[in-house]
């Protein structure tokens, strides 16, 4: 009686401390996961653009959760489980060889066996794995771009071939998936062998070992039995997190090889660098890393703090990159370019880009309401700051105009915005920041030009005290600049103000002069 209340207790004492040995590890591993994933999301924001260009989107997110996922594994389950068989081995051996130490000996022989082939199928589980992971990344990858692009898809109508790729991709994710199984479905076989050899070693031997007298009751073969089994777990799980701590550490890998990417655009002034506006390119020349393709060549032009300038020229002559470059998204490495006289690579990064307004070519917005997306560019900014912004971009009455004005929701849960709305919001979130530097990259191309011209009156005044560049295709959008430079294949071609070009017979005269017949008409 009394060992039957001795089991009932160690039952309910192993319950309990497994519950608290469950609690305990699994959570910290939450907690592990929580940072390790704070961690890299905070390393992909500072990473430049180069690295999103480099690498798919689709890979990126595999790895802030799949991978981080496995490592999560690792130090979660797998630490337990080998806490778990370690005491139980280290318990059941004493007993063991209390009993027999020989027939201790006969019983544990098959197990390293087991504990080699289980490892030998663990490292072919985790190259099948890795196989898999890649190839999942393909298909979130494929899946991630066709919905973003799926307007374009249902335009041409080529839903069915997007259908056959999508299928190809899952055939082939398929094919290794199943690769992977049947190398797991050894597994449990695998061990069911090793325990029925254990089990006839020990009925066995043990009869054997009985009949020789070397064994004093029969009772004592039983309890064998009862420890084989109780240590088949144990076992197994010797392969499965080794299997686990492998799959861990191939992610860990993947993880760290971004974690270990160096920012391109280094911060390498500490103390904030207040900015005053003074812009000077002094002969830039600019080769994009991975294409190749020479965007800017001996570049050069100052523009002080407060002016305006203008950059015209056909499309790929190198406008845009420009910008890119004064917001220092990439870095140069022929010639200079200085920011109140100091090398852009000097200054704070943070200072340097909290002083820019960059409205971009192709607007983008949050799914967010209009107002949180304006508010974007200033967090602190009222409500009054907000339908100023807008109203000086042009786009209040618009905005009115939605049932819920600007708490519209914008994007893939609310409304889509017309190509001119969407670029006059996204004047607002800059203009609200009121910076000290403007950049407008070809931003009124979607606006008619009675509209064009409305906003542009409303830019001078605000941009009266700040440097501002503007990139256009319009002459309209450039007249007014204090300086014009026009590109042409990533050289000047011609520089000097609206009155002096126009007396130089060239690109921005002719330009002038058919956009003005094309108006007339
Ligand atoms: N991120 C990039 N990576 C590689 N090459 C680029 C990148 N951005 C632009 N280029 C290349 O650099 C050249 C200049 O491009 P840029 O965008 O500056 O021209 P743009 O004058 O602004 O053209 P558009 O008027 O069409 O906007 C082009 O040949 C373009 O293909």
């Amino acid at each position: 009686m009394i060992n039957v209340l001795y089991l009932v207790g160690a039952a309910i004492i192993a319950g309990i401390f497994t519950f608290l040995m469950r609690q305990t590890i699994i959570n910290v591993s939450r907690y592990i996961e929580f940072d390790l994933k704070n961690e890299i999301y905070q390393h992909y924001q500072v990473l430049s653009l180069k690295f999103y260009k480099s690498n798919r989107t689709g890979d990126l997110m595999n790895r802030i959760s799949e991978d981080v996922g496995k490592v999560r594994m690792y130090v979660g389950p797998a630490i337990m489980y080998t806490i778990n068989t370690i005491t139980l081995f280290a318990v059941a051996i004493i007993y063991m060889v209390d009993r027999s130490p020989s027939l201790t000996l006969y019983t544990l022989l098959p197990l390293p066996f087991l504990s080699a082939v289980i490892y030998k199928l663990s490292r072919l589980i985790n190259k099948r794995s890795t196989i898999v992971q890649q190839s999942l990344s393909t298909l979130s990858t494929y899946s991630q771009e066709t919905f973003s692009g799926i307007s374009v898809i249902k335009s041409y109508g080529i839903e069915p071939r997007t259908n056959l790729e999508f299928e190809n991709l899952s055939a082939e994710n398929r094919q290794k998936q199943i690769n992977l199984t049947k190398v797991q479905a050894l597994f449990f076989p695998m061990m069911i062998l090793l325990i029925g050899i254990s089990n006839l070693i020990v009925i066995y031997v043990g009869g054997m070992q009985y009949m020789n007298g070397k064994i004093e009751h029969i009772g004592t073969i039983a309890e064998f039995i009862i420890y084989v089994n109780l240590l088949t777990w144990p076992v197994a799980t010797v392969g499965w997190v080794t299997s686990l701590i492998q799959q861990a550490e191939a992610s860990q890998e993947r993880i760290n090889e971004f974690l270990d990417t160096e920012p391109d655009i280094k911060n390498t002034a500490k103390e904030l660098t207040p900015i005053k506006g003074d812009i000077e390119f002094k002969n830039v020349s600019f080769v994009y890393p991975d294409t190749n393709i020479e965007a800017l060549k001996n570049v050069s032009f100052t523009l002080k703090s407060g002016e305006t300038l203008a950059i015209l020229g056909n499309t790929g002559s190198g406008k845009s990159t420009i910008l890119d470059l004064i917001g220092r998204l990439y870095d140069i490495d022929k010639g200079s370019i200085l920011i109140d006289d100091t090398r852009i690579s000097d200054l704070n990064l943070f200072s340097l880009r909290s002083s820019i307004g960059y409205v971009p070519q192709d607007a983008f917005l949050f799914s967010d309401t209009i107002k949180n997306n304006i508010k974007f560019g200033k967090e602190d900014a009222t409500d009054d700051d907000v339908i100023e912004a807008a109203q000086n971009a042009k786009v209040h009455k618009n905005i009115i105009g939605f049932t819920k004005g600007y708490d519209t929701i914008l994007g893939e849960r609310g409304i889509t915005l017309s190509g001119g709305q969407k670029q006059r919001v996204s004047i607002a979130r800059a203009i609200i920041k009121k910076p000290d530097i403007l950049l407008f990259d070809d931003c009124l191309s979607a606006v008619d030009t009675e509209t064009e011209e409305k906003i542009l009156k409303n830019l001078v005044k605000l941009t009266k005290d700040k440097t501002t560049i503007i990139v256009s295709h319009r002459v309209s959008s450039a007249k007014n600049a204090d300086r014009i430079i026009v590109l042409d294949e990533g050289k000047v071609i011609e520089s000097g103000n609206h009155e002096s070009l126009m007396n130089t017979n060239g690109y921005y005269k002719e330009l002038y002069n058919k956009q003005l017949s094309e108006k007339e008409m």
